[in-house]
């Protein structure tokens, strides 16, 4: 385990994505920022220290608009080729802009994704808990994966968008390919199969509005300020991949961090109180999220003493800056009862994750539905036989075998 002695494109191994804290550590103490080279072949400055993660994410000239960050890949590239090519109609969001535009869109999308509605989901998710949980028997060995984790964020995501039943395996397939470190072909596969999807469904609310927010977003207008049409289908992307791929691991991540540490679940099951705290403990003990998405360098940008060039990408090590030892007290110990605010699990500066609430509240209705239905619950293999995703942003357990 390296740092700065491993050389750039060997740092993604499979050993990394299965203990990214560990090779993080060793970076954090050699530099506060690195070059490193994708799996899929892009040249790219790691951030890993928490000061200067935070400071890149707040700084204006670290850009994401997708045309610079289009040109700046391309410099950027190790391999031939086309590199990954992503459908363009769904990069009209607003993980893909800079102010202007960003301001503009999540002006809009505040509007109709309210703290309101986001509290009036509070009954309705636990609902879902309960109706999840009520079909598992204690004693049973289960993927919580598969029976719990993935499905409650993924039925609130899709309810909230309006999204069909029948619809949510082909999501979860094709999300799951998007953010993986699959191929150019399968990768683009999936994001045509998002498009067309996401077309149809606007086309649908357009003619049939409900009570969703998909509706909402369509009706939303400010100062004769609207939507377009390409950014409602990327802004449906966007909410669906978000509420797909990070909340599932929020829960599994969280419940693994319970069940290695028996002590601190001993404390949470004698004080529920804690929850609020712990859901913010699991978001740094074990980001969801482990680096940010891609930007971009405008001007060379100092990160202590480093200077990253101009034209470079960047990625913000946004699980390592959480594990830092000069932020973080014993940081690489769970505390549900440490003051944790600060972290930077949701991002830090103008794309701070917009469904932080959200996220929260379906956190820690999960983890206090599961832990009163089962409270013998406990893991089914050893921790060492578990497996990590092979995922640069998301840092999240293929599957998680327990016995309820
Ligand atoms: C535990 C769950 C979640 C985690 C850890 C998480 C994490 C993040 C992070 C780190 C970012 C910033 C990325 C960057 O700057 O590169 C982000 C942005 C975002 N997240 Fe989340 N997220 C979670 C859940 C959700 C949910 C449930 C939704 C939607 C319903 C959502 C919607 C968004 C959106 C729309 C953005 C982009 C904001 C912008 O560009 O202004 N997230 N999230």
């Amino acid at each position: 385990m390296t740092g700065t002695e491993t050389a750039p494109d060997e740092l993604f191994t499979y050993e990394f994505f299965q203990d990214p804290q560990s090779f993080q550590a060793a970076l954090r103490a050699e530099a506060p920022a690195r070059p490193v080279v994708t799996p899929n072949g892009f040249r790219v400055w790691l951030v890993t220290r928490y000061e200067e993660a935070k400071a890149v994410l707040a700084d204006p000239t670290v850009q994401k608009n997708s045309a610079g960050m289009n040109a700046v890949s391309a410099k950027n590239r190790t391999v031939e080729g086309e590199g990954r090519p992503f459908a363009d109609e769904l990069n009209q969001h607003m993980l893909a802009m800079d102010p202007p535009d960003h301001t503009r869109l999540r002006r809009l999308v505040t509007k109709a994704f309210t703290a309101r509605r986001i509290e009036q989901m509070r009954p309705r998710i636990e609902e879902i808990t309960a109706e999840l949980l009520a079909k598992l028997t204690a004693g049973d060995q289960v993927d919580l994966l598969d029976v719990f984790a993935f499905p409650l964020p993924i039925t609130v995501i899709s309810e909230l968008l309006g999204v069909d039943d029948e619809d949510r395996e082909a999501f979860r397939r094709n999300s799951n390919t998007i953010i993986s470190s699959a191929g150019p072909e399968e990768v683009g596969a999936a994001g045509r199969w998002m498009v067309g999807y996401f077309m149809k469904l606007v086309a649908d609310k357009r003619a049939n509005p409900g009570d969703d927010l998909l509706s909402a977003l369509i009706e939303t207008s400010e100062d004769s300020d609207r939507f377009s049409e390409q950014e409602l289908v990327s802004m449906a992307f966007l909410l669906l991949i978000a509420g797909h791929e990070t909340t599932v691991n929020l829960i599994g991540n969280g419940v693994l961090a319970l069940l290695t540490n028996p002590e601190q679940l001993a404390r949470l099951k004698a004080d529920p109180s804690l929850m609020p705290g712990a859901v913010e403990e699991f978001l740094r003990f074990r980001s969801p999220v482990n680096m940010s998405t891609f930007r971009f360098t405008t001007e060379p940008v100092v990160v202590g003493d480093v200077t990253i060039p101009a034209e470079s990408l960047v990625l913000v090590g946004l699980g390592s800056a959480n594990r830092d030892e000069d932020r973080f007290e014993h940081a690489d110990q769970l505390d549900i009862t440490r003051p944790v605010g600060g972290h930077l699990a949701f991002g830090h500066g103008i794309h701070y994750c917009l469904g932080a609430p959200l996220a929260r509240l379906e956190g820690e209705i999960a983890f206090r539905g599961l832990l009163a239905a089962f409270p013998d619950l406990k893991l089914a293999v050893e921790p060492s036989e578990l497996q990590w995703r092979i995922s640069v942003l998301v840092h999240g357990l293929e599957k998680l075998p327990v016995i309820l």
